[in-house]
């Protein structure tokens, strides 16, 4: 082999390399690659450690007793997902129905602008993100609204992501971002002139807690929406396909157990809400929610490659690759809960805090 040979065998080989570490399967913002996946938080050689944690405690969602137990180890599994979440899907941490002619990128914002519409809101409010992730819903929100908004995440290494991503968007005057649990704010009563949770609420053992906290910081008068992840009515406990099918979501999603869509409502009401509006936006004529997972998949199974590769060379820590499994089984649940009608990640219910009456 000639020396010009040789060098461009080994240009196209480091090349190939590069491309497809580096390059693949970074998410559509550009905001994380490969070779950063991390533990979150948690230092690189407890990663797998805390993954069979989080596996045996959330392996059988339906028998857990300790409710008390559930946001520390939500905030586990948010470690170990938050990096992977970012680099295959993007900075907002749900789905959206999929809308012809439009990227998912265009749909997942209006998606976002949806929920703060419904808000009704004055210029310069104050809003609550509860459960905000990485805060991908709350820029979208703060730019189409103008309303200044504070995110509250169990996740400390989501909190530091998304204040970082407010920041390289010049949004974090507008943009707050806070640790804490969701169950238990520090803010307070009457503080907030509107609030919305994106699929986050689901995380809570007890619905009534968030939303009587939720209700607690609201000022009377104003709004609070929420897209909730339930069974719908096509669902039946007494189908073992079905009864699998929502198990397999609890697991790979960190839910002490889905609700069914009948809940929602009644917890509303229950802590002192009056409910506007309740509708699955997944119902026709939307388009399929989990046609942009299902089309995934071949990406997937890249992505298991490079994961397994990363954390091979020490590069990655190594439980990723069981997170990555786990990540890849649920997605196939997930598309399941979508084809046959029994889950939607998308009941949308919208509640006033009443006025207060003058005497
Ligand atoms: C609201 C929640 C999260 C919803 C979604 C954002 C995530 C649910 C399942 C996730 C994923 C599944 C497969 C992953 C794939 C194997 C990997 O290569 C790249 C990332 C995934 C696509 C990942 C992305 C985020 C989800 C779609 C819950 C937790 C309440
Ligand atoms: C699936 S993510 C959705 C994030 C964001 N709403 C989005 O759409 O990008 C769920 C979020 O809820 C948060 N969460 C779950 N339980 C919580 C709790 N008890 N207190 C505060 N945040 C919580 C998680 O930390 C995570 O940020």
């Amino acid at each position: 082999m000639d020396s010009l040979t040789l060098f461009c065998t080994a240009s196209l080989l480091v090349g190939g390399v590069y491309w497809f570490v580096c390059v693949l399967g970074s998410a559509e913002q550009k905001g994380k690659h490969a070779v950063q996946i991390s533990g979150g938080s948690i230092a690189k050689e407890k990663v797998q450690d805390n993954y069979n944690q989080y596996w045996s405690f959330f392996r059988r969602p339906k028998e857990i007793e300790a409710a008390e137990k559930v946001p520390d180890f939500v905030d586990t599994f948010y470690n170990l997902v938050t990096d992977i979440y970012e680099w295959g899907w993007g900075q907002s941490f749900h789905f959206s129905p999929s809308i012809p002619g439009k990227s998912h990128r265009e749909a997942t914002r209006m998606h976002e602008e949806m929920a703060v519409d419904l808000l009704n809101l004055k210029p310069r409010a104050r809003i609550l993100d509860a459960g905000c992730g990485v805060g991908g819903p709350m820029r979208a929100i703060a730019a189409h609204s103008g309303a200044n908004v504070v995110g509250i995440t169990i996740n400390e290494y989501q909190v530091k992501r998304a204040k970082a991503h407010n920041k390289k968007a010049g949004l974090d005057k507008q943009c707050e971002v806070v640790c804490g649990n969701f169950l238990q704010m520090s803010f307070a009563d009457n503080s907030f002139d509107g609030a919305y949770s994106i699929e986050a609420t689901c995380h809570a053992p007890k619905l009534e807690e968030v939303y009587g906290e939720i209700y607690r910081v609201l000022k009377p008068g104003s709004l609070y929406v929420s897209y909730e992840w339930v069974t719908t009515e096509l669902y039946r406990g007494d189908d073992p396909e079905h009864v699998e099918i929502i198990q397999g979501i609890e697991r790979g999603d960190a839910l002490p157990g889905l609700r069914n869509y009948t809940d929602i409502a009644e917890v509303a009401k229950k802590v002192g809400f009056e409910v506007i509006k309740e509708k699955d936006l997944a119902k026709p004529p939307a388009n399929p929610w989990w046609s942009r997972l299902k089309m995934g998949r071949i990406a997937y199974w890249r992505n298991h490659i490079l994961v397994t590769i990363l954390a091979w060379l020490g590069i990655a820590p190594k439980g990723v690759v069981d997170v990555h499994e786990m990540l890849f089984i649920t997605a196939d649940y997930l598309t399941r809960g979508g084809e046959t009608g029994i889950f939607t990640p998308m009941h949308m219910i919208l509640c006033k805090k009443p006025e207060i009456k003058s005497s």
